[in-house]
């Protein structure tokens, strides 16, 4: 069905745009740069067929666009489509990405490209970070930022197309995008309608209303005209039948042609341990291969950070002159700062080594990558819809990942990718990777899917249908929350504001929660600090010393009240040395982490993240105030709000979670690992051979029939 598009070279196509502005001014400096560009945009293989490609769009509504990763999708067709004018009466072309980072590379790739300024005609727009403007007219965003949008603009009127890009990673937000996108055409497609703030029946039974506010940070436009919505849906790795058939047979076009050849190598054994079968390879990489920088795949924050000291060890073991390696590890839990640093230059003489989870697999060019080493493993979530247990869990990579993660080198020059299984596992790895619809909570996207409008959830136009049990799961937790009514419509006010903040409703729920158990203070920074990962660090040669430490931090009843205790120790830190310039503060700030065996990565991204939801909460009207050394009154909040995680000790020591029944150990890294008290919440379940909780605060058990009735004295 997909169509080639290898057309013949046409130069006209590619001569210097006309209709893009240009801000360089003409400076000799720039020029060159802008020169250098010009030429490689237009050697791109997506180059030959721009005119092909735009007149497939103005043919189909619907477009599936399948070609090589780095042959130029992402940056260069919502250029070609500008210049044909898509952009006519102040329109803007949408472009989704699954990832921040990439929303945030790729708009600053094109706007450089194109000689504007960053959130001028070209911007992005992430959650808690707009960088567009009233001129922008190419907006790169995440999945989730336009589901949000969709809240306000129904008909996403601003819009002339929306690209869905790197379909094939099927996140949560892409699949709800998709059936929302199928209703904005049919309806724009059926008349000229006028968007306005009313609300708006499109399609199936979906009926959109506007009553939420803007927590996205985009700017609301007053009535218009809306014209047919184009979507393109595009990736280097999807199987485009199922698109297609899902927009009803759809369109699908294949580009050919690769820019540079990766040379794929495989091991000739299956390796027993891949973090140091990764530690060798990294290492004949650099000692044997030319220079290059590396990209190393790992699954998580702690195995980065791990792999990371290794390295350091080893290089010390080297002779001086090949000790030249710059480690940069890059994370979604990292502050967005210091995920850019993998984006800076290697200074030269040196080899840069990125130690990256899966958010560096799609979309984004890394400059100087030729080397890319992949054991070929990714964390991912897994839901149990029977006893409503979402965890994360080590698993084999898909083929699709595979070859993004390959298509990470080859964007500049010719790559190498090192996989570190035999070739024969490849060919046993699943085709694709499963939806994330079909193995996550869909509390969030349920609740979202209500905001819309959809009143009936399972009868919502999926791409693939979750399971049925994960959706009555998750609306009876949705009801249990308060944010659902006994007949499954969004509560007012209750279910209207937890919608409006951009958080897992759990989490929603406490902040609103903790606004009438007048700790709104306590619970902003709880919320900030369960949202990073490990905040204390204790590495094995000073074990001692980092338990002495904690324990200065260390509340006897709570781990909750302990990360309290970390995020104001370092704010009275910090408050002590005022008129200090706030780089210098950053360096102070992380001498105290050392000094106190903190994690200093993951509390700076825990103080953005407090800023940010405060910024919210304040938007809301909640009233911020603190229980003051009132703890009790804290942890009765604790317990109104996650009384969905209570669970209690049994006569051997382990526990049972009450709404699971599943039989449940407290993870040794707990202030109450020891304590062991009858009742219990706990914010996060962790499986590897025994099933630990982590993130624990005793309770009285009486607080949950006092607090949560409504689950409490139902019969269990
Ligand atoms: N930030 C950047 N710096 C240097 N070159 C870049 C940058 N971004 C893109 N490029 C160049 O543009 C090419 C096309 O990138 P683009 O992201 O458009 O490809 P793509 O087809 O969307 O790839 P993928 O499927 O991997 O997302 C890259 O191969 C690279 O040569």
């Amino acid at each position: 069905m997909a169509q080639g598009l290898n057309g013949e070279p046409n130069p006209a196509n590619r001569a210097p745009s006309t209709s893009l502005p240009s801000t360089d001014g003409g400076s000799t400096g720039s020029l060159s740069r802008r020169q250098l560009i010009a030429q490689r945009r237009k050697s791109l293989p997506i180059a030959d067929v721009e005119k092909r490609l735009v007149e497939e769009v103005r043919k189909h509504d619907t477009l599936i666009i399948v070609g090589e990763t780095g042959s130029g999708k992402t940056t260069q067709i919502p250029q070609y489509l500008w210049n044909a004018e898509f952009c006519h009466d102040g329109k803007t072309i949408g472009v989704t990405q699954p990832r921040r980072v990439a929303a945030v590379t790729v708009s600053k790739r094109v706007a450089e490209e194109c000689g504007v300024e960053l959130g001028k005609q070209v911007g992005y727009s992430i959650r808690f970070d707009d960088m567009t403007s009233g001129l922008t007219r190419i907006k790169y965003m995440t999945d989730g930022l336009l589901l949000r949008e969709a809240l306000l603009d129904p008909y996403l009127s601003r819009y002339s197309v929306i690209i869905v890009d790197e379909a094939h990673e099927r996140t949560v937000h892409t699949d709800v995008l998709l059936g929302l996108l199928k209703d904005v055409q049919k309806a724009r497609s059926k008349s000229n309608c006028t968007a306005d703030n009313s609300n708006i029946q499109l399609g199936n039974g979906i009926i959109f209303n506007k009553e939420l506010g803007n927590s996205g940070g985009f700017k609301q436009q007053n009535s218009q005209k809306v014209l047919p919505l184009k979507v393109i849906i595009m990736s280097a790795s999807l199987d485009a039948r199922v698109f297609s058939d899902y927009f009803g047979g759809a369109r699908a076009v294949h580009i050919q042609g690769r820019q540079f050849l990766v040379e794929i190598l495989y091991t000739l054994h299956p390796q027993p341990d891949y973090l140091d079968s990764a530690l060798i390879t990294i290492f004949q990489i650099h000692l044997e291969e030319a220079p290059g920088d590396v990209l190393v795949f790992l699954t998580g924050q702690e195995e980065i950070e791990s792999v990371e000291r290794l390295i350091q060890e080893r290089l010390r073991e080297l002779p001086e002159g090949k000790r030249n390696v710059l480690t940069v590890p890059i994370f979604s839990s990292l502050p967005s700062e210091q995920q850019m640093r993998v984006f800076a230059a290697t200074p030269p003489g040196f080899r840069k080594v990125i130690l990256a989870t899966n958010i560096a697999e799609t979309s984004v060019t890394i400059p100087g990558i030729k080397y890319v080493v992949d054991p070929g493993f990714v964390k991912a979530r897994s839901y149990d819809p029977v006893k409503g247990i979402e965890s994360l869990i080590v698993i084999p990579t898909s083929k699709a990942q595979a070859l993004q993660r390959s298509g990470r080198a080859g964007r500049e020059g010719p790559g190498k990718c090192f996989r570190l299984y035999p070739e024969s596992e490849f060919e046993k790895l699943e085709a694709s990777t499963m939806p994330e619809i079909k193995r996550c909570n869909l509390s969030n996207v349920i609740l979202q899917l209500k905001a819309l409008g959809v009143d009936d959830v399972t009868g919502f136009d999926f791409i693939e249908k979750p399971p049925r049990a994960s959706i009555v799961k998750s609306l009876e937790q949705l009801f249990l929350l308060g944010a659902l009514t006994e007949d499954c419509k969004l509560s007012h006010p209750l279910g209207h504001q937890m919608a409006r903040l951009p958080l897992d409703p759990i989490y929603s729920k406490a902040l609103i929660q903790a606004s009438q158990f007048n700790c709104l203070v306590e619970m902003l920074i709880t919320v900030a600090m369960l949202s990073v990962e490990s905040i204390f660090y204790a590495p094995a040669e000073k074990l001692d010393e980092a338990r002495t430490a904690m324990k200065g931090f260390s509340s006897p009843d709570s781990d909750h009240i302990t990360l309290i205790n970390v995020f104001r120790a370092a704010e009275e830190f910090l408050e002590k040395r005022t008129g200090i310039n706030k780089g210098k503060d950053e360096k102070i700030l992380k001498k105290w982490c050392k000094e106190n065996f903190i994690n200093s990565r993951s509390l700076r991204h825990a103080r953005d993240i407090h800023r940010q939801i405060k910024g919210h909460v304040g938007q809301m009207g909640l009233q911020i105030s603190s229980c003051g050394e009132d703890m009790l009154q804290y942890r009765r909040c604790l317990a109104a709000s996650f009384f969905l995680n209570a669970a209690l000790r049994q006569p051997e020591g382990s526990y049972r979670a009450l709404a699971s029944g599943q039989v449940v150990q407290i993870h040794p890294s707990s202030i109450l690992f020891r304590a062991k008290p009858d009742c219990i919440i706990f914010n996060e379940l962790v499986q590897t051979n025994n099933k630990y909780i982590r993130s624990i605060t005793r309770i009285d058990y009486l607080w949950l029939t006092e607090l949560a009735p409504q689950y409490y004295t139902m019969e269990k």
